[in-house]
């Protein structure tokens, strides 16, 4: 399934109206697009990045907990498996030729946005179902493809001489993609054996709230805060 032909995700988006703007068009993705982001602005982002993808690894882990049949189960540890062995792993190598080494990522502090974002997520899936985990878990899957495709294509020539062009091609390409397809078609699989319509806006609420926690890891990557 593309993500063109899913249902709840474009609800869900909607819903989260402005917010999904300001998380998709932040300052720090326009930078990165254009190659002038702060190359100190880029190496605190994916040093936080890489505490942050464990914590997810984590709340897929629970997925694969919080589901009640096989397919369930499969799709969750599909996921597990590519970020642990795909995303990670490009994401360490990516890291070191920006000049910061494998040991260096264990030691990282963990910024406030990051522990904000990923308790959040973890607590959602704790307290809900696989649906609302998964709705907690779509503005990053789902969010990021949409971001790596549209903002590849606005680089366009520029890309063959780009200081984030792994970056870029990593989040546009098909596996990410595919990735996010996968997400979106499982999310409406469960919503239509659990997702009574007066459900909607409890979901809502946690997609906007995700997002939000999106847009303050752009910002502390921006800043640099911890
Ligand atoms: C903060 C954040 N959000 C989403 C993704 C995409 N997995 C990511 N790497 N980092």
């Amino acid at each position: 399934m593309t993500l063109e032909q899913s249902d709840l995700f474009p609800r869900l988006r909607a819903a989260a109206g402005e917010d999904w703007t300001r998380y998709t068009d932040h300052e720090f993705v326009r930078a990165l697009t254009r190659g002038d982001l702060a190359e100190a602005s880029f190496r605190h982002y994916l040093q936080q990045d890489y505490v942050f993808l464990k914590h997810f690894a984590r709340a897929w882990a629970l997925a694969a907990f919080k589901a009640d049949n096989l397919a369930d189960m499969r799709a969750a540890t599909e996921v597990l498996d590519g970020l642990l062995n795909h995303e990670m792993a490009l994401h360490v190598d990516l890291c070191r030729r920006w000049g910061i080494e494998a040991e260096a990522l264990e030691r990282t502090p963990e910024a406030r946005a990051n522990m904000a974002y990923t308790r959040y997520v973890i607590e959602r899936g704790l307290a809900g179902d696989l649906l609302e985990l998964l709705v907690a878990l779509a503005p990053c899957v789902i969010g990021y493809a949409e971001i790596g495709a549209a903002r590849h294509a606005e680089a366009g020539a520029a890309l063959a001489d780009h200081p984030y062009r792994e970056w870029l091609e990593t989040y546009a390409g098909d596996e990410f993609q595919g990735l996010a397809g996968s997400v979106a078609a499982q999310m409406d699989r469960l919503a239509e054996r659990h997702m009574a319509p007066t459900r909607f806006p409890e979901l809502a609420a946690t997609f906007t709230a995700a997002t939000r926690l999106e847009i303050g890891f752009w910002d502390m990557g921006l800043q640099q805060t911890l």
